[in-house]
Parts: C-alpha cells; sequence; structure tokens
C-alpha cells in the first residue's frame, strides 16, 4: 500500500526544507518516492536533494497543466508499480494548484494507494501579501489543504502571527494550521498532527452535529438549520475535466492579473492558450482548472533561468540576490536559486525570496545554473546582473 502525501506550497514558501525533515525526522525507514515538478526551465532542487540522497523524479516541461495531465500521471503510476513505496511525496510546483494536483492523483489512485495528506506550506511573512496579489494560486492553495503549515513564524510579532492564522482560517475551517516555528518540533509531532486533521475534524463536525440536535430538540419549529454543512465540502473539490471552454484559447489576454485580481475573479476570460494541444481530448483530464476561470501558472508567471559555466564570487552573487529586491528593476521577482562555481572549485548554493538570501557552499552541479521566477521579468537585466 502506497500512501501519497502533497507539499504544495507557493514559490519559496518552504517545501523543500519540509520535506526534507519529514524525511529525516518523520518517514525514516519507510521507502519513499518524491516526485518534483519545477516551474521554470531549470530544475534546481532536483540536485539538492539527490545530494541529500533522496530519488526524485523531476519532471520539467514549464507548463503546470500539461505535465500534470501528461508526465505527471504516467510517472506517478509507473513509480508506483515500479518501486511499490509506502509513500510518495509529492512537492508541485510553487505556482501550481492544489486542486489540481489532488485531482490528478486520484485519477491515478487504485486500491493500492491511499491519499495522506494535502499539505500547503505558507511563509506566514507573506501570506497576506500574496493571498492579495496571486489569489487565484495561493488561495487554492490554502482552501485545499488538510494542514496547513506556516513558515518563519518565529521571524515575526504575535500580533501579525494572529492575523496571518485569522486570515488563513478564512479561507479554510477545517485545517490544521502549524504555528510553531520547525526547529522547535519535531517531524514525528508534525506528522502526527498532519494526520489527526481527519479526525478533528470529524470530530469537530460530530460536536456541531449533536449541538445541532440537541438544538433542533429545544425549538424545532423556524430557523434551525443554517449550520448544516460546513464540514468537509471544501476540501476536495478538485476534479474538473469539463473542457468547457478549450474553444477560445486564442485569447490569452490575461496578463494583468495580479494587482487586482479581486475583480478577476468571476467573470473572466479563461486563457488555456496551452490547451490546444490537448485538445483531441483522448486525454480528457486536462483543464482541471477552467471551471474557475482561471489562468496558467505560466501565464501569471516567468521564469529565466541560464545555464553557464561562469565563475562567481559569493559577494557577486549576494550582490545580484540583493539587487533583485530593487523596486521592480528586474521585474516583480519572487524566487531566485542556483548553483553555480567558484573560482577555487568550490561551488555556491544560492536561495532567494523577497528579502531573504541565503548563500553557502555545496557540492558539485554538471554545469552552472542559475534561475529567476516571478512576473514582468526583465530577462536582458537579468541576464546583465548576473552577467551571463
Ligand atoms: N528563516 C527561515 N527560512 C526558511 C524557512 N523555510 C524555508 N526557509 C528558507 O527559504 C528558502 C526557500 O526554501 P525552500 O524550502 O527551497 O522553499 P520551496 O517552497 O521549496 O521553494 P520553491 O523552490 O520556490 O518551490 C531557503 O533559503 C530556506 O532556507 C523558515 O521557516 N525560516
Amino acid at each position: 500500500m502506497t500512501t501519497i502525501d502533497i507539499y504544495s506550497g507557493f514559490l519559496g514558501a518552504g517545501k523543500t526544507t519540509l520535506i526534507k525533515k519529514m524525511i529525516r525526522e518523520a518517514y525514516q525507514g519507510e521507502k519513499i518516492v518524491l516526485i518534483e515538478n519545477e516551474f521554470g526551465e531549470i530544475g534546481i532542487d532536483g540536485g539538492f536533494m539527490q545530494d541529500a540522497g533522496i530519488q526524485v523524479n523531476e519532471m520539467n516541461s514549464g507548463c503546470i497543466c500539461c505535465s500534470l495531465v501528461g508526465d505527471f500521471g504516467r510517472a506517478l503510476k509507473q513509480v508506483i508499480s515500479d518501486y511499490h513505496p509506502d509513500r510518495i511525496l509529492i512537492e508541485p510546483s510553487g505556482v501550481g494548484k492544489l486542486s489540481d494536483v489532488i485531482g490528478a492523483v486520484e485519477r491515478v489512485a487504485d486500491e493500492s494507494v491511499t491519499l495522506g495528506s494535502f499539505i500547503t506550506v505558507a511563509d506566514a511573512t507573506k501570506c497576506k501579501v500574496y493571498l492579495k496579489n496571486f489569489g487565484e494560486f495561493y488561495t487554492n492553495q490554502i482552501e485545499t489543504a488538510s494542514a496547513i503549515i506556516l513558515s518563519r513564524t518565529g521571524s515575526i510579532s504575535e500580533e501579525k502571527l494572529a492575523a496571518a492564522v485569522a486570515l488563513l482560517r478564512e479561507h479554510n475551517q477545517n485545517a490544521v494550521i502549524i504555528t510553531t516555528p520547525w526547529d522547535q518540533l519535531s517531524g514525528a509531532q508534525i506528522l502526527e498532527a498532519m494526520q489527526k486533521q481527519h479526525t478533528l475534524t470529524e470530530e469537530l463536525a460530530d460536536m456541531i452535529r449533536s449541538a445541532q440536535s440537541e438544538e433542533d430538540d429545544e425549538d424545532e419549529e423556524e430557523e434551525h438549520h443554517h449550520h448544516h454543512h460546513h464540514d468537509d465540502d471544501n476540501e476536495h473539490e478538485h476534479h474538473c475535466c469539463h473542457h468547457h471552454d478549450h474553444d477560445d484559447e486564442d485569447e490569452h489576454h490575461c496578463h494583468h492579473h495580479h494587482d487586482h485580481d479581486e475583480d478577476d475573479d468571476e467573470h473572466e476570460h479563461h486563457c488555456c492558450h496551452h490547451h490546444d494541444h490537448d485538445e483531441d481530448e483522448d486525454e480528457h483530464h486536462c483543464c482541471h482548472h477552467h471551471h474557475h476561470h482561471g489562468h496558467d501558472a505560466d501565464e501569471v508567471f516567468q521564469s529565466w533561468g541560464v545555464e553557464t559555466p561562469k565563475k562567481f564570487t559569493e559577494e557577486e552573487i549576494r550582490n545580484a540576490l540583493a539587487a533583485l529586491d530593487n523596486g521592480e528593476t528586474y521585474g516583480i521577482v519572487l524566487r531566485a536559486k542556483g548553483i553555480v562555481p567558484t573560482a577555487d572549485g568550490t561551488w555556491l548554493h544560492f536561495d532567494h525570496v523577497p528579502g531573504e538570501i541565503d548563500v553557502r557552499t555545496g557540492t558539485a552541479a554538471v554545469t552552472g545554473r542559475l534561475c529567476v521566477i516571478g512576473s514582468k521579468l526583465d530577462e536582458k537585466a537579468l541576464a546583465a546582473l548576473f552577467g551571463v
């Protein structure tokens, strides 16, 4: 029997960091396969994970939807039949919709597979602004999660943390929300909390039901049914596949979403310019999210990457990463990462999320690589910044 856990979360939220911790501390002794689906041209996490001795199957075709339906389903089936792992961890792209991933997993699942937890890792310091600006992708991850694991909770005030939790609760009443900094928790504790979710939800639903029936007994006359169905109807609303709007895919006029997402949510334009080629829907399971009238991630987010043997100094990398936070000189930069050589034969591994830079030494890669993800990126300026 294979359990499938999904670790979603926006760009730079901390998915990889959490997965490493869970593998080390919670899943030890289990036969684990990790499936990653990175957004962008260059897979970098794959290398990091392999360094840690973790098996990675990376699919890097850039288009989330297509890689989900194409490579993803096939890869998942193959992994199950070839390896019979105890557990499969899926780390979707930071800009993937969790409901799409769950849908894709459910289509593949058979009696040898149990769906485990649907985790969303959310950066407590950024969830407010990301909900506002990238609501279409972000909200879906929050709403669909069975457990929301906050990162960086140690670096914000109690009030801000409480506000972040309240905001997340508005979008998901049922999920367990973990607010304790990870270094104070063991992976086993996190796992236990994630798994409890189902029983907790059931317990809560039971409590509500019994409160409800007592209330009904007391006053059976009028208005008593306004809290009937609030239990678990919002978390697994995935499945899609109706293909209902593949008719107009050339009109992908939807580039301006991130600043005013509130109002382009309902009425709009579904731009599936990717679906032109899966139109001949023998493989019927695309377009999961089009009933949400949404965008594909690659219409909103953009990735720039290079492979280069160029040698860098740590200072050059730090300066370039710091410059990414310079207003919108390079576009709206949400994430950068890479592995590059230095002149003395060591290699630098680096990570950038807005306001945060991490540069460390690590193992060599077959060639240097770096990538930047964001929106409205100025690729020329980025190339000049990194001198590549
Ligand atoms: N201070 C702090 N840093 C964190 C925390 N979680 C992650 N980070 C850092 O944030 C950066 C991104 O973390 P990752 O684990 O790679 O995030 P990810 O969600 O896998 O990112 P993507 O590759 O964009 O999908 C790294 O530099 C981490 O060290 C946290 O809880 N606290």
